[in-house]
């Protein structure tokens, strides 16, 4: 479903990723893993087209994902549509004046009936469990709450791969499992779920896969779940990171 071959993102200061090799099948939960800058938040950028590669080439279900694939509107949109991208900073996603506005923002850009956003909007509303912050402004909800908002609007468009970029971080173990507990659902209902996080101890049960970084920004292990149950000293290292 996602190829990436040979792929290297390159800073204006700096290496962001070096010489990725990453095959990624349909309804995969892979958790990303890896040192303070890494690349992880860099990776995830590329798979979700918002930065194309500096080298290397990324296929995205057998077309080439790049800078002259994105530059057309509608073949933008519709990659948009199918990859949903939870930033690590709910601050910069959220932008509407109500969350029922945020969840809806997307399904406007396309052309789709008034009922059929009410629709769709009420549901991704109910799976996240913002139904009663619907006409709260975005902006001024709890660190969890803007989390719940970022990820009802990214559903809203139905994408079949959701990122993740540390969904978890600043929250509290209950609005964690929340987000978790929801993430297992949209697994088990066919989407392929690609998240970072530094807790292995939390997502060591639940992701199916897990790809680690170092800090020359490659790809240092690309492990099962199975696998890595028998390699005590690496998970050991994961616990650390
Ligand atoms: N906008 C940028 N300009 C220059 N360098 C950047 C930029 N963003 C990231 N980098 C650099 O690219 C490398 C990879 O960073 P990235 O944010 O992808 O790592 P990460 O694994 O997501 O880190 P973290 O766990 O801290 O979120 C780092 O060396 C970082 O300093």
């Amino acid at each position: 479903m996602l190829n990436l071959q040979h792929i290297s993102y390159a800073y204006p200061t700096g290496t962001g990723l070096t010489d990725i090799e990453l095959q990624i099948n349909a309804g995969e939960f892979i958790c990303f893993m890896g040192p303070n800058g890494s690349g992880k938040s860099t990776l995830f950028n590329l798979l979700s087209g918002l930065k194309t590669a500096t080298a290397g080439h990324y296929y995205f279900n057998q077309t080439l994902i790049d800078a002259a694939y994105l530059k057309n509107a509608q073949q933008r949109q519709t990659f948009h549509q199918q990859i949903g991208f939870v930033f690590q900073n709910s601050d910069v996603q959220l932008f509407n004046l109500t969350v029922a506005d945020e969840v809806a923002f997307g399904l406007r850009q396309l052309p789709l009936a008034p009922y059929v956003i009410e629709q769709r909007v009420n549901d991704c509303l109910a799976l996240t469990g913002c139904t009663d912050l619907r006409d709260r402004v975005p902006y001024h909800l709890s660190g969890g709450e803007k989390k719940r908002v970022a990820l009802a609007s990214v559903l809203a468009l139905n994408p079949s791969v959701l990122i993740l970029d540390e969904p978890f971080n600043g929250l509290t173990p209950a609005a964690q499992q929340q987000i978790l507990d929801l993430l297992i659902q949209l697994q088990q209902a066919g989407k392929t779920i690609l998240l970072a996080s530094h807790d292995y101890a939390q997502i060591k049960n639940i992701a199916q896969r897990f790809i680690v970084f170092n800090e020359q920004h490659q790809i240092a292990y690309d492990i099962d779940r199975t696998s890595l149950a028998s390699q005590p000293q690496l998970q050991a290292e994961l616990a650390l990171l």
